[in-house]
């Protein structure tokens, strides 16, 4: 890579920012990473990827940082923290954007990149990616991957303002960078609709996994929950045609195909419940229920799917 290769910065080393950013540093490119408590065990063995996709893959002496200070201000950010974080990050991310910098937010949910748009200056640009992949952490330093691996990114704010044909370019300058990675990538004509596109399987996979403590497999091989599961996602389209995505036909239908050929998948969420973590409910209930009661539509699936999990989370903080 060139002395005039980017500089990228990964937000929260975890299953995400871990995979994407090993795969970047694997191909040559200047990649820094944030960690927490992982971080010692990263500095002792490196970061590892097993993954069924690409093989056994590992950075062992990546360059990364525990503390955001020591980190140094870069071109490209990509955040792999939670959207739970956010409030928390958005002031480390601010300070460790380069002017020009463009931040990735690679998280599920709606409404995450306008937390961390208030932080940030007017020259920094904002751009949402929607990872599509199987992936955990299964020790500390070491991710998963259990399949898919695609990335599609739009553009949310920032100097390209409006500018369809600038905002592409930019969109652009990161899919190129995935590619030479090895990462399938693309870029999106309208963030929003990316983010609905992926909610529509997030919304009930997510919160059933976590809920009902079963993977994709039994949570389709069940008539019942494969039942809801459709019933939801229909809920969560016609919530993102109100709102003015157009979604491809039969889109449960196919997303459901896509499921059931996976290997049997347990999601972000189901983890985070049984680790203790919080569970993205804004982003992913919250956020969504609130856009589409603007226009007029109700989501009492959604709704009642929401409550439940608050319930869950409210008891495990008790
Ligand atoms: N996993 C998957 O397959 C997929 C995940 N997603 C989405 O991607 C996003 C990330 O998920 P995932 O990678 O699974 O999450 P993980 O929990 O695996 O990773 C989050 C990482 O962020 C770190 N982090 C949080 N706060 C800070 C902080 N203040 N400073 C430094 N590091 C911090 C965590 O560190 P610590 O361990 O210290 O908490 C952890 O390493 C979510 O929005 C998720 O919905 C989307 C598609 C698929
Ligand atoms: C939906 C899936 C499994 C792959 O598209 C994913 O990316 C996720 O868990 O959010």
């Amino acid at each position: 890579m060139s002395a005039a290769s980017p500089r990228i910065g990964i937000i929260g080393t975890g299953a995400i920012g871990g995979f994407y950013g090993l795969m970047l540093a694997r191909a040559g490119f200047d990649v820094h990473f944030l960690l927490r408590s992982e971080y010692e065990a990263v500095s002792e063995r490196g970061l590892q990827v097993n993954s069924a996709v690409h093989g056994p893959l590992a950075l062992a002496r990546p360059q990364i940082y525990r503390d955001p200070s020591l980190m140094p201000a870069c071109d490209w950010l990509l955040v792999g923290a939670k959207s739970t974080s956010n409030e928390a990050l958005a002031p480390t991310i601010a300070r460790l954007a380069a002017a020009d910098c463009k931040v990735v937010v690679l998280q599920n949910g709606l409404g995450v990149e306008d937390v961390l748009r208030a932080s940030l200056p007017e020259n920094v640009h904002l751009l949402g990616g929607l990872c599509a992949i199987c992936a955990h952490r299964s020790a500390p330093g070491v991710v998963e991957h259990q399949a898919l691996g695609g990335v599609n990114l739009g553009y949310h704010s920032g100097p390209a303002g409006g500018d369809a044909q600038a905002q592409l370019a930019l969109l652009n300058e990161m899919v190129e960078m995935f590619r030479q990675a090895g990462v399938d990538s693309s870029p999106m004509p309208s963030l929003a609709l990316a983010r609905w596109m992926k909610l529509v399987w997030n919304v009930p996979f997510n919160g059933l996994s976590a809920l009902l403590e079963a993977g994709t497999e039994a949570l389709l091989g069940n008539d019942d929950s494969r039942a809801e599961i459709k019933a939801i996602m229909h809920e969560v389209c016609a919530a993102a045609q109100a709102l003015g995505c157009s979604l491809p036909e039969d889109f449960p239908g196919k997303l459901l195909m896509g499921t059931s050929r996976m290997p049997d998948y347990l999601p972000s969420m189901y983890h985070d419940r049984l680790q203790n973590r919080p569970m993205e409910l804004e982003a992913i209930y919250a956020v969504p229920l609130a856009a589409a009661a603007e226009v007029g539509i109700q989501m009492p699936r959604t709704q009642t799917l929401y409550h439940l999990l608050r319930f869950l989370e409210q008891r495990a903080a008790d």
